[in-house]
């Protein structure tokens, strides 16, 4: 990749559409910032930037190979100059017991040699604050959110420092939100102590912006943080307002309109993306994949690619494979969690790769892992983040081997009731 001078921010997201989350604030924030597809090869052009977001499929992988690939696209943004790499994680702590989040931190800690490490999932501006560790989701906590639902990693324990120290080899302490409203030297102080009791992360309470702000002020000054959007935007603040970075025009690279016919596709089974599928039926033709078909075989992206090919032509095009909480857990019951994941991941990459090839230039996808198969197949090298469809969500431009394509990757929870027809109004 040519990036002529050295990248100021360095951050690792262990899914796409959190990377394009996180490149989203940083740009609104005023750094200049591609989103990458794993560690970039050598020979991919990219414009000079300030911070590089290098996207991981590592949430639901196997924790060894989460922590290889995260340490391997570390070491790349080093190398780059970063001083200070952030591993986006989901604003909502995705996770499981064994991992990924912790195992990947104790990893990145060890290579750079980071104290206590700063972790918090807040980003207020989507309704996940902490407070005494404890995440909430809008009004209520992690544990009675629609997370405690979610098909790979439901969510029953709302206190992180609980949840890091059971997938963590080091212990966890906490910053509250007493010391965050004291400034930074306050935390700076707080983290020092725990250091020296040889406490290696601190899950830190943020319930405004401003309190991200501090947070930034101080994580900059370290080697690591682990965070969501929330923690970007501090960061993006404090080396803006500490001189380190130059702010570039807010408003993201819209570029040249690319035309075309478009389509989305729904992988993400989160309440969120239900409702606004649902309103979708609306406005454009909607088809509902018959996740059981897919699981024993027979050819259901065949049956979505003759349902879809004639009437795109006429405008967008819906395609879901998304259930309730209920149906996803009779469909893992009698198929397992991971091959039914599996499948129907690959399932929507196969649709993907087909409707490009019948002409389709402006793609939505919903849901992170969905949106990492189906990138992943389509090999786009990155991403030009654009403008913003909704908090946490720009449309991409596709560099390299995409040509001249436009996607949005939205995460599960995002998004208005509108979204579908929201982005694509933004998609030209
Ligand atoms: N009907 C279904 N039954 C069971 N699993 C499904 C069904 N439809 C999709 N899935 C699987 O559920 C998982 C949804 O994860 P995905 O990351 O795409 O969405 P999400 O978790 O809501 O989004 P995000 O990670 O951005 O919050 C995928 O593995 C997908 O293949
Ligand atoms: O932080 C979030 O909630 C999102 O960017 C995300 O990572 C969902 O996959």
């Amino acid at each position: 990749m040519t990036l002529a001078a050295k990248i100021s921010l360095g951050c690792i997201a262990d899914d796409y559409t959190g990377a394009s989350d996180l490149a989203n604030t940083l740009t609104r924030a005023g750094l200049r910032t591609v989103q990458t597809i794993g560690v970039p090869s050598d020979d991919l052009a990219l414009p000079e930037v300030d911070a590089v977001v290098v996207s991981l499929k590592s949430r639901s992988i196997e924790a060894g190979l989460a922590v290889s690939r995260s340490r391997a696209a570390d070491k790349w943004l080093r190398s780059r100059g970063a001083s200070h790499v952030l591993f986006k994680i989901c604003s909502t702590f995705d996770s499981t017991d064994a991992g990924n989040i912790g195992p990947v931190m104790d990893a990145l800690r060890a290579d750079c040699g980071e104290g206590a490490v700063l972790v918090t999932p807040a980003f207020p501006e989507t309704g996940r604050t902490v407070y005494q560790g404890n995440l909430f989701v809008g009004a209520v906590p992690l544990n009675e959110s629609p997370l405690k639902d979610h098909p790979l990693n439901p969510m029953h324990d709302s206190n992180l420092v609980r949840v890091l120290a059971r997938q963590s080899k080091t212990q966890v302490g906490l910053v509250d939100l007493a010391t965050v409203t004291r400034g930074a030297d306050a935390v700076r102080a707080r983290l020092a102590e725990l250091a020296a009791k040889g406490i290696g992360a601190a899950i830190i309470d943020a319930v405004f912006d401003r309190d991200l702000e501090t947070i930034g002020l101080v994580a900059a000054g370290h080697r690591l943080s682990v965070g969501a959007s929330g923690i970007g935007l501090g960061l993006a603040r404090a080396l803006v307002s500490t001189g380190k970075v130059k702010s570039a025009a807010a408003g993201g690279e819209t570029g040249a309109a690319v035309g075309g016919p478009a389509a989305c596709l729904a992988g993400s089974c989160s309440q969120a993306t239900l409702q606004q599928i649902a309103n979708a039926e609306r406005v454009m033709p909607v088809l509902h994949l018959d996740p059981d078909r897919i699981l024993t075989g027979a050819s259901e992206a065949q049956r979505a690619l003759d349902w879809a090919r004639p009437r795109l032509a006429e405008g967008p095009v819906l395609i879901a494979s998304s259930a309730t909480p209920n149906q996803v857990a009779a469909l893992q019951a009698r198929h397992g969690r991971d091959a039914a994941g599996h499948a129907i991941e690959q399932t929507m990459a196969d649709i993907a790769e087909s409707l490009v090839k019948s002409g389709v230039r402006r793609l939505v996808v919903a849901g992170g892992e969905t949106s990492g198969a189906v990138v992943d197949r389509l090999k786009i090298p990155g991403f030009l983040v654009g403008v913003e469809i909704a908090a946490g969500v720009p449309v991409l431009r596709a560099v390299g081997a995409g040509g001249d394509m436009l996607l949005a990757l939205k995460s599960g929870n995002f998004g208005g009731a509108e979204f579908f027809s929201d982005a694509l109004t933004l998609m030209r």
